[in-house]
């Protein structure tokens, strides 16, 4: 009887997936009754908007301060804000010698046992794990969102964004580097950044055993997947057909296809806080306090000198004093946020909010965003190839990711393989390219619109017109990144109230390049799947059309155009709004050192800093820049 699952026929002994994991594909076993993924989304922890007390508290990693201090200390070397991607790093690196203490600031709380899980991944997007920004409505952009406006959710727990996002581990390529040393970073181009990623790293992928591009001994773990659908292959065949190598995209040699590298360490996310704090929390010079938001930076106005910062901490303020640095490491909207709310940042702007200025900086005036469209659908005539939710809540799959760390729950949400691709519209010289693609063994539809259009707040009335008829039958979708954004956006205060979101203007598709980038991007995944790879399969072009691109002919440019206007979908890469740049660059607010100029003992070391667009998710980069400035600030100390 499918009953028990001891008599069931289905039920088989796990045992570890060797290469593609179709055999224990999601079709057979015993399903699981009240769908799991039902009754999670019905948990406290994922209603952030209602973020009551969380059922998965005794399982969240705890930071505690040592047992003989009672509080904070008044004072510390060095302050920290924010344990993300770049801040854990910083505070690993800055603690290392016990010559040095070190206070690490985290609005967030620790992550939970679920927030590990791979396939989960977009789900955290609507717990408190998020800081949940919306972006400013922006007409003609994100029409088929709720409300009309972009969804921009960013880690909020120690490890930041590391812990929320989808796991793509990718550093750019290398002219990315060598352009932006070439403006005058200093110690900036590939063949200085390369050492800081082979620093942190603790590589184990297939067949780069031996490649001096990866390194064996830090402490982030970097894997292959070990989730393979066989559309996975579908689409490295079908890359090689239209003429792409098979690359390691994480060497200089980057211009190709590849199955994603993951930060994931044995089917678990390897976020920077599991990288690079756990084993280190207990240093007696490191202190973490989790749920203290810093509310602004103190900085003595005539001497121009960081001097602490200010924060809140279950509903009490304090004021903690760095001796030598300040460093804000909050991301790229909240480092931006607090400079402007402790002075730093455009006169006008700042005295607009009643803001009194310390230093005329253009603070928040860059923003650059790798936005993408996750929105064809192709269905498929054969079973057993994608990822279906219904299908995938079985107890077999839940013992086989237990047991083994595989199987289909150690898939990153659907996302397997990625390719670097010049659209003929570019005009860059060589091979540098202007589209990433993803491909992914899941669409919209494969999880009945529950978490992945729910995450990125589709609106019903696209997602209930377009895929929910595709449901029950296979799907899956190839997404795509636009690489270089000639759009650019920024950000303001909305008021001097530190509590209150920043204004997030995204300004997404207003240059017409991108636009016909974009359209240039699905042509190439409309031939891709045209290949006998996704053929033979019966892969087919979802060709529903969307409510309010009616009046366009499907498929014609007008109709694209009309489409990735409405589920404008950003890879939440947020970039360049505390931008580095060398003294004449008028837009930097750091310069190659990441100090804030004209300030004293103060720096930013996130992924804010980084200047322009970059081939890549800005995870890895976050945590070399992290590594770097650790070594940027040991220097300035006498620290290595
Ligand atoms: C849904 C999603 C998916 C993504 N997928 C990928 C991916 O697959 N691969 C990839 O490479 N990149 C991905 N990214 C992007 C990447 O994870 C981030 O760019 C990167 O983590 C940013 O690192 P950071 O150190 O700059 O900031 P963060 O990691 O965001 O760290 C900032 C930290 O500061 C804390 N903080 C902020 N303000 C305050 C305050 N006032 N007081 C105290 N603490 C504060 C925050 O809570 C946070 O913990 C994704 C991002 C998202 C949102």
């Amino acid at each position: 009887s499918n009953n028990n699952i001891f008599l069931s026929n289905n039920y088989s002994e796990p045992k570890p997936c060797l290469n593609y994991c179709d055999d224990h594909f999601p079709q057979t076993g015993y399903p699981l009754k009240s769908r799991i993924l039902d009754v999670m989304l019905k948990t406290p922890m994922y209603q952030f908007e209602k973020p009551t007390p969380n059922i998965f508290a005794s399982f969240k990693d705890n930071y505690e301060l040592p047992k003989e201090f009672k509080g904070p200390l008044k004072e510390y070397d060095f302050i920290i804000v924010g344990a993300g991607s770049a801040g854990s790093v910083l505070a690993s690196r800055l603690s290392e010698g016990k010559q040095v203490s070190v206070l690490l600031l985290e609005a967030g709380q620790g992550e939970a046992i679920l927030t590990g899980v791979p396939i989960l991944a977009p789900m955290l997007q609507r717990t408190n794990y998020v800081w949940p920004y919306l972006m400013e409505y922006q007409p003609g952009v994100c029409m088929g969102m709720e409300n009309g406006r972009c969804f921009w959710p960013r880690g909020k727990a120690v490890g930041g964004t590391s812990v929320v996002n989808y796991m793509i581990y990718t550093r750019g390529f290398k002219e990315d580097w060598d352009r932006i040393a070439a403006k005058g970073n200093y110690g900036w181009s590939y063949d200085d950044v390369i050492p800081y990623y082979i620093k942190s790293e603790r590589a184990k992928l297939r067949g780069l055993n031996k490649s001096p591009w990866h390194g064996k001994d830090g402490e982030l773990s970097v894997e292959d997947v070990p989730f393979r659908s066989k559309l996975s292959k579908a689409f490295m065949d079908a890359a090689k057909l239209l003429g792409q190598r098979q690359v390691d995209y994480n060497s200089p040699d980057s211009f190709g296809s590849s199955y994603i590298q993951a930060t994931i360490s044995k089917g678990i996310r390897a976020s920077s806080a599991r990288a690079f704090l756990h084993n280190n929390k207990k240093r007696k010079n490191l202190h973490i306090l989790t749920n203290s938001r810093v509310t602004r930076v103190i900085i003595d106005p005539y001497t121009k000198t960081a001097i602490g910062v200010e924060f809140e901490r279950e509903g009490k303020m304090y004021n903690i004093t760095a001796r030598k640095e300040v460093i804000l490491s909050a991301g790229p909207i909240e480092s931006p946020h607090l400079l402007m709310l402790s002075g730093i940042g455009p006169r006008d702007h700042l005295q607009s909010m009643g803001i009194d200025v310390i230093q005329d900086l253009r603070v928040g005036e860059s923003l650059y965003d790798h936005i993408s469209f996750p929105a064809l659908a192709f269905t498929l005539n054969a079973t057993r190839l994608t990822l279906v939710e219904r299908k995938l809540a079985t107890l077999d799959n839940v013992v086989q990711y237990t047991q083994y760390g595989d199987g289909p729950m150690s898939s990153l949400a659907g996302v397997e393989t990625l390719g670097y691709i010049k659209t003929e519209v570019s005009d860059e010289p060589g091979d540098y390219p202007d589209i990433e693609l993803l491909g992914s063994c899941a669409s919209l539809a494969s999880d009945e619109g529950d978490i992945v259009a729910r995450g990125i707040r589709m609106a019903d009335w696209l997602y209930n017109d377009v895929y929910r008829p595709i449901e029950n039958v296979e799907s899956f979708t190839i997404l795509f990144m636009l690489l270089h954004p000639k759009s650019k956006g920024h950000l303001k205060l909305k008021s001097k109230n530190p509590f209150e979101q920043p204004n997030l203007y995204g300004n997404y598709l207003t240059h017409p390049k991108d636009v016909a980038t974009m359209i240039a991007a699905i042509r190439y995944i409309l031939r891709l799947v045209d290949t006998p790879p996704y053929q033979k399969y019966g892969a087919t072009l979802h060709t529903k059309k969307f409510p309010n691109c009616m009046s366009y002919q499907f498929n014609s440019d007008a109709y694209w155009e009309c489409a990735i206007r409405t589920v404008t979908s950003t890879l939440h890469h947020q970039i360049a709004t505390c931008k580095m740049g060398p003294p004449q660059d008028p837009e930097a607010v750091v310069d190659p050192e990441l100090r804030v100029y004209g300030i004293k003992k103060l720096r930013v070391i996130d992924s804010g800093v980084i200047p322009q667009t970059i081939v890549a998710h800005t995870n890895a980069p976050a945590i070399m820049i992290g590594e770097k400035g650790a070594d940027l600030i040991k220097r300035t100390w006498g620290l290595l």
